[in-house]
């Protein structure tokens, strides 16, 4: 029940967060009238969301690993509500920059907890995390929805902000009564693994999957910075320009949940990142190379549920298996990487456009060549396994190919019984098992795992004797 309560009470947030991604935007012209602004000043109020989150990310990561989740989620919430209350209050806009960046901080705070938090309370299980965006992409759905509301009933804009402000408020409440899994609990299982020195496979895993925190992010943000523009350019009608982008969000919904439902059922999550990002990949070639309204629909509706269907969630979670015991932090500074996309995608694209490129879209292609050599990456070094199901599905695809194996052993074995029965020679050879035990030792890295090598061998070997005593009883029956 606590866990349900405490689930229910971290998607919540992420719907407000929602909420909190576009309001400054949906309500920009009541803002700038309130701040006494033009709206291209007031528009600039926003990129204070941005340096918030740049700021605050990688510290509140290293906070929630040293106080504590709940602590950095409560400060998350605090400085959210604050936001939300005195935004369309306020009639200054330094006040006002000075709110965004607290936006900023309160996304980064939520961030560096919620994550690092749903992993840790479903050890089995890191699918939740990516159903974080999909609450964030119902947020984004309502509000210009309720800001229509407001405008069609001439009600004050302000209510769109009270209303996230009273789902935060009564979920402070809500959270503030749940426990939290004890974070004693959690380093005592997780430092025996930090323990261990660093190799050279989490170095490469973790500097790929921080990239990936840049490019996951800028890849959509390129996309829906100019995909109607593009449209338009290309020709499209305005409809189709902006249903390209409709559909992209759409696609990103089915993409979440499809992905959801795929990782709850199946084991599969290297494969899926890779499928993901090889299929946005050529969804994005195909939106740039197409000149025909359907194809380029399907590949943005392709493109949305790839690109923005909870890779970059998928990304996260394969990079706090790598340093359990350090998930605030590495968490903190993946999104910081993804703030630094939000920031410069805008600008490197404009100056793109500026030096006159023939077609803005290939910008992003080139992006998600990136991020597809990472998920190659990825791949190939195989993370270690994240949950207990992922540990399984490979314990399980590893006996698999064991029995392969001991199928070809024990045929090898039935090979030697023949020739010890011609030549009337014993089944135990003694000596022969001591040569094989030794070949175990030579072959066997890690030697703390030596005895057990050893042990199994020699168990093999035991049942192959039984096996072979059995030919030859069947065999002297047989003859008898
Ligand atoms: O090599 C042999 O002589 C075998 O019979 C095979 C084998 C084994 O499984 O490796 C089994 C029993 C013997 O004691 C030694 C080895």
């Amino acid at each position: 029940m606590n866990q349900f309560k405490l689930k229910q009470g971290l998607f919540l947030n992420y719907l407000v967060h929602g909420f909190a991604l576009i309001i400054l935007t949906q309500n920009l012209l009541e803002l700038a009238h309130n701040w006494n602004s033009t709206i291209a000043v007031a528009s600039f109020v926003l990129s204070g969301i941005g340096i918030g989150r740049l700021v605050a990310y990688l510290i509140m990561g290293m906070l929630s690993d040293r106080f504590g989740r709940k602590q950095i989620l409560l400060i998350g919430m605090s400085t959210y509500l604050l936001f939300f209350i005195v935004t369309p209050m306020n009639h200054s806009i330094m006040i006002a920059y000075g709110l965004s960046i607290i936006a900023g901080i309160a996304n980064s705070a939520l961030d560096s907890a919620t994550y690092p938090l749903f992993t840790e309370l479903s050890r089995n299980d890191s699918s939740n995390n990516i159903l974080i965006k999909a609450f964030i992409s119902i947020g984004e759905f309502i509000l210009p929805l309720i800001v229509l509301f407001l405008k069609g009933h001439q009600l004050w804009f302000g209510i769109s902000f009270l209303i996230p402000a009273a789902i935060l408020g009564l979920n402070i409440i809500n959270l503030i009564t749940c426990q939290f899994p004890a974070k004693r609990v959690v380093d005592q299982v997780e430092a025996k693994q930090s323990n261990e020195p660093i190799n050279m496979k989490q170095v490469a895993l973790t500097t790929v999957l921080f990239i990936y925190g840049f490019t996951s992010m800028a890849v959509m943000i390129w996309f829906t910075q100019w995909i109607t523009i593009f449209a338009n350019q290309i020709g499209f009608s305005d409809v189709t320009a902006h249903l390209l982008l409709s559909l992209y969000s759409i696609g990103s919904i089915t993409g979440v949940i499809a992905s959801f439902l795929i990782l709850k059922r199946f084991n599969a999550r290297r494969q899926l990142f890779l499928d993901l990002n090889l299929v946005a990949l050529i969804a994005i070639i195909t939106v740039s190379a197409s000149r025909i309204p359907l194809l380029s629909s399907v590949a943005a509706f392709a493109f949305g549920l790839s690109a923005a269907g909870g890779v970059m969630q998928m990304a996260l979670n394969q990079l706090l298996a790598i340093f359990p015991n350090r998930k605030g932090t590495l968490t903190g500074i993946f999104f910081m990487f993804g703030s630094i996309a939000s920031f410069t995608v805008p600008i490197i694209s404009g100056f793109l456009i500026l030096l006159g490129a023939q077609n803005i879209l290939n910008g992003d292609i080139v992006i998600a060549l990136i991020s597809c050599l990472v998920a190659i990456v990825v791949f190939a070094v195989k993370p270690a396994p994240n949950s207990l199901g992922d540990a399984r599905t490979e314990i399980n695809q590893l006996d698999a190919k064991l029995i392969k194996i001991l199928e070809q052993r024990f045929q090898a074995v039935k090979a030697v019984s023949h020739f010890k029965q011609a030549d009337h020679i014993q089944t135990e050879d003694l000596k022969r098992e001591q040569a094989v035990l030794n070949q175990v030792d030579q072959l066997t890295k890690q030697k703390d795992i030596l005895p057990y090598n050893q042990n199994i061998i020699q168990n093999i070997m035991n049942n192959a004797k039984q096996y072979q005593n059995s030919l030859t009883q069947n065999k002297t029956v047989k003859d008898d």
